[in-house]
């Protein structure tokens, strides 16, 4: 219990977390949040502290999983300027704490954690509402983990579009020819199956009137709620699905500022309480939730206790 904390940086948290185990501890824990158990998850609509100054918001993101004795809280920065900082946009640092003292077990890397269930959990959303394996068009082109993710389990044709055609361009060109780059969102995403949004955009750059009917859209940007990815025409046609209905009404200006409903949460279709609309065109606004982080943690740390006890 006592001594100071593990310090588990990037390279380790890469070479620790692996999709194969996040994946179905994170839909256990998205079931679990929409139950609405104490017992099982506390997570109260994160903390969001604006840095306008700096044109970014800083995340409080605590959550406590009784039952599992996981105490987590995560520290973001996230900015929407676009400078020539080597830093990435959004920063995140996790620490995992032991609920029975409050000792700080772990000081972890949180931008391999958030990158890697944020596209974990998109995934579980296009499995959980796709009407089948889609043929598909990614937006922009950071989420090299979304495509990873997508690529193995579920799509077989991937087009990208990034508002900087550079990093659409060298992003493909790191994927060795398994996706193309389009000049245009509307190219990327016509005809698609499956959609992801994950860009700093403030305004809606993803039209209703592009979106296949029966598509599914993962919208991972637009956590502010005067931020859109979305236009109104595809929040009014789509079944919104969220990962939490709380936050949704509070973070997402996609559902704000379009007035949708959020139909449900992907834990509840998770769970068999709502259902999945595969026939139909869904969105699902993925905001993060820090239940995510801790199970993400967990695994982590517990990988990391069983490397150094063995050494
Ligand atoms: N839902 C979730 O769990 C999470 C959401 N996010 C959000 O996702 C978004 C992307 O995050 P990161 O990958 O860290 O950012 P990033 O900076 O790595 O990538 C964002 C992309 O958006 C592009 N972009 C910037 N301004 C744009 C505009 N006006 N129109 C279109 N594209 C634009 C950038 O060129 C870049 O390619 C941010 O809004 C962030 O707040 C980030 C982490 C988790
Ligand atoms: O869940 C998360 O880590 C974030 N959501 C929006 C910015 C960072």
């Amino acid at each position: 219990m006592d001594g100071p904390p593990a310090v588990i940086w990037r390279e380790e948290v890469e070479r620790l977390l692996r999709y194969e185990d996040l994946v179905p501890r994170l839909e256990q824990a998205l079931g679990l949040f929409s139950r609405r158990d104490a017992a099982a998850v506390l997570q109260p609509v994160r903390t969001a502290v604006p840095l306008s100054k700096h044109g970014g918001f800083f995340l409080l993101m605590p959550a406590y999983m009784e039952q599992d004795g996981v105490l987590c809280t995560k520290l973001v920065c996230a900015y929407k300027r676009e400078d020539e900082s080597s830093l990435p946009a959004t920063q995140a640092t996790v620490m995992l704490l032991d609920p029975l003292y409050g000792n700080v077990k772990a000081v972890m890397d949180g931008e391999v954690i958030t990158a890697m269930r944020t596209a974990a959990v998109s995934a579980i959303s296009a499995k959980a509402v796709c009407p089948a394996a889609p043929d598909a068009g990614t937006a922009p082109p950071q989420c090299i983990v979304v495509f990873n993710l997508f690529n193995v389990r579920l799509l077989l044709q991937v087009r990208v579009w990034s508002h900087s055609k550079e990093r659409a361009e060298s992003f493909v060109a790191s994927l060795g020819g398994a996706a193309s780059a389009c000049v245009l969102v509307e190219a990327a995403v016509s005809g698609a199956d499956a959609i992801v949004t994950a860009t700093r955009s403030t305004e809606p750059l993803l039209l209703g009137r592009w979106v296949k009917p029966g598509a599914h859209v993962a919208a991972v940007g637009a956590c502010r709620p005067d931020w859109r990815e979305l236009d109104d025409r595809l929040m009014e046609e789509a079944v919104v699905y969220a990962d939490s209905r709380e936050a949704a009404m509070v973070e997402s200006g996609d559902i704000i500022l379009s007035g949708a409903e959020v139909f449900a949460e992907l834990g509840e279709v998770l769970n068999g309480t709502k259902p999945a609309h595969r026939d139909k065109t869904t969105v699902f606004k993925s905001l993060g939730l820090a239940v995510e982080d801790a199970v993400s943690a967990k695994l982590v740390f517990d990988q990391w206790e069983d490397r150094t006890s063995s050494v």
